[in-house]
């Protein structure tokens, strides 16, 4: 029986390659962005992001993160325009974050990690379920936002405060009525390119739009993040941090920005 996949010494990111040799593709998650290498594409469209707060169901602790799950069985949350063509439904938004504060972000800027990025999860609905387009290489559009050290950030409060509920790995608890685009910055200025699910089973099928603005998070709300566990009820207790893989080879791919 292959061991589970994790962040540890043991089955980390430089050990998904034996289950997942994907892992050494030519379109891997996450990169190192160097804006002044990026390119200005004035043909870029502004993103389009319309959510319903009534589509959000439920909160996870997925053993690897935590994540918010939505309703998609309609065009009610949606991502258009951008870098995508079609209508692109929001499934689900997670973060990843370290044990400090110098690190966890799984994008950098300039090789700057920052300690927490979320990522808002959309499929393409021209396939028929988010576990078929999760194969397909355009079937997959993930926002990514950097959260930066400042002030406590109030609209991630109400998030943080159900994560007491979710300690433990398969613990879910009910989280209605919370709209995403709290958690966005003003500016939706991005770039973007093509790569892949930041953890096994690593497929190549995800347009990255990373957000240049980065959200405000508190020291004090990063512990919040960090008093997760990765185990289950009853297990040995393992704080959940350092749930990042770091950047991947570019292999040849232009980022675009759709700023200048
Ligand atoms: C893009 C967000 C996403 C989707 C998925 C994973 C991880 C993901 O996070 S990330 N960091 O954005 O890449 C890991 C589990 C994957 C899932 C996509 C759908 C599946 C591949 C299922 O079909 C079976 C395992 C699932
Ligand atoms: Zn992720």
């Amino acid at each position: 029986m292959s061991h589970a996949w994790g962040y540890g010494p043991y089955n980390g990111p430089e050990t998904w390659e034996k289950g997942f040799p994907v892992a050494n593709g030519p379109r891997q998650s996450p990169i190192n962005i160097i804006p002044n290498q990026a390119l200005y594409e004035r043909s870029l469209k502004p993103l389009k992001l319309k959510y319903d707060p009534s589509n959000s169901s439920s909160i996870l602790n997925n053993g690897h993160s935590f994540q918010v799950d939505y309703v998609d069985d309609e065009n009610t949350s949606t991502l258009t325009a951008g870098p995508i063509s079609g209508i692109y439904r929001l499934k689900q938004f997670h973060f990843h974050w370290g044990a400090s504060d110098d690190r966890g972000s799984e994008h950098t800027v300039k090789g700057f990690m920052f300690p927490c990025e979320l990522h808002l999860v959309h499929w393409n609905t021209k396939y028929p379920s988010f576990g078929e387009a999760a194969s397909q290489p355009d079937g997959l559009a993930v926002v990514g936002v950097f959260l930066k050290i400042g002030s406590a950030n109030p609209r991630l409060q109400k998030v943080l405060d159900a994560l007491n509920a979710i300690k433990s790995k398969g613990k879910q608890y009910i989280f209605e009525n919370f709209d995403p685009k709290t958690l966005l910055p003003v500016s939706l200025d991005y770039w973007t390119y093509d790569g892949s699910l930041t953890t096994p089973p690593l497929l190549e099928s995800v347009t990255w739009i990373v957000l240049k603005e980065p959200i405000c998070v508190s020291p004090a709300q990063m512990a919040q993040f960090r008093s997760l566990h990765f185990n289950a009820e009853g297990e040995a207790p393992c704080c959940m941090v350092d749930n990042y893989r770091p950047p991947q080879p570019l292999k040849g791919r232009v980022v675009r920005s759709s700023f200048k």
